[in-house]
């Protein structure tokens, strides 16, 4: 396990975590990268992906209590034939929608703040940029 840097994590919404039912350290290691997730990020949205199933049918068929654990959502995935890899971003991305714009997250919050303080200071520099401009004078005869 080798942790990931902390701006990964910056301003992420959502977080899907992927396992490979083939190699079960991969598994193992949900542990860790969940703990590193929720240091950063304690709030938002995480998926709990087992993907390769189309390499071994007979995995969709064993439990994997580390989502259970959680209370975390869980898919059955083939990134090569594509079974649930549509459901599961489409699923992500609402979740991460939703708790953009519920959280009380306090990151959350302090960025919106810091995002719309920019844009005020944006329009302002615009007026003042309108009111400095000098008034076009009439042509001197
Ligand atoms: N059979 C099968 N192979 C897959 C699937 N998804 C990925 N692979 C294979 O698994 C290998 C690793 O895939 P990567 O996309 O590199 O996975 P990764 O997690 O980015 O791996 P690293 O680059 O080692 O960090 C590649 O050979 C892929 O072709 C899948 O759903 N089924």
């Amino acid at each position: 396990f080798q942790s990931m840097h902390a701006s990964y994590y910056h301003k992420a919404h959502a977080c899907i975590m992927v396992f490979d039912v083939q190699r079960k350290v991969t598994y193992k290691n949900l542990n860790n990268w969940y703990k590193e997730l929720r240091e950063f990020r304690p709030e938002i949205p995480c998926i709990v992906v087992a993907n390769k199933i189309d390499a071994d049918m007979k995995m969709t068929q064993k439990s994997f209590n580390f989502a259970r654990k959680f209370s975390l959502p869980f898919y059955f995935v083939s990134a090569a034939d594509g079974t649930n890899v549509v459901k599961l971003f489409n699923d992500a991305i609402k979740l991460a929608v939703t708790y953009k714009q519920n959280s009380g997250d306090f990151m959350d919050e302090v960025m919106q703040e810091l995002e719309s303080f920019d844009l005020e200071k944006r329009s302002e520099n615009l007026s003042d940029q309108e009111e400095s401009c000098p008034e076009e004078k009439p042509p001197s005869s």
